[in-house]
């Protein structure tokens, strides 16, 4: 694929947005470890991104800096099923469906990641407008998984 795409160029800035990982900061004039698993930084102005699943809209979001979440912010939407439970319950049928307007794997190979597998999108960021504001909403059209 990446031969028919165009030379990827960085005109303005890159969201560079790591999610599982541990580093000291100084939250309340206190050194601490803080671990964001499942989470990104959201100081105040940081941009992050907040993808929602293979069928839904992902954000471009702000950070506000709420010292309440240590200046942190969901990953994206987050499962509500295993991996195994999705794979036992998503049929491909359903799958396909929720994937119908997305150019995406369509096979039983990607059940596990199927979109009902995963919260809802609009709750989660319903959950966290103290946290981050949304710069862009992206929708998806393309999904490439390995
Ligand atoms: N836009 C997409 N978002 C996705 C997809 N698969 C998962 N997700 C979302 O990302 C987070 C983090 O996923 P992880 O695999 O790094 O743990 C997850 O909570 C979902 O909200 C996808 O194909 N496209
Ligand atoms: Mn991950």
């Amino acid at each position: 694929m990446r031969h028919r795409l165009p030379k990827f160029q960085l005109a303005a800035m890159a969201v560079n947005c790591h999610h599982n990982y541990v580093q000291k900061e100084t939250h309340n004039g206190q050194e601490l470890l803080v671990t964001r698993k499942g989470a990104v930084s959201a100081r105040e102005g940081e941009l992050g991104i907040i993808p929602g699943s293979m069928g839904t809209r992902s954000y471009i979001v702000r950070g506000k800096g709420n010292a309440e979440s240590f200046h942190s912010c969901s990953h994206g939407a987050g499962r509500v099923m295993s991996r195994g439970s999705a794979r036992q319950q998503i049929t491909l049928a359903q799958h396909r469906e929720a994937t119908a307007h997305v150019e995406c794997r369509k096979d039983s190979g990607v059940l596990d990641e199927s979109p009902a597998a995963y919260k809802s999108i609009d709750d989660v960021m319903a959950a966290q407008l103290d946290l981050v504001d949304v710069v862009h909403t992206l929708h998806q059209v393309l999904c490439v998984k390995g």
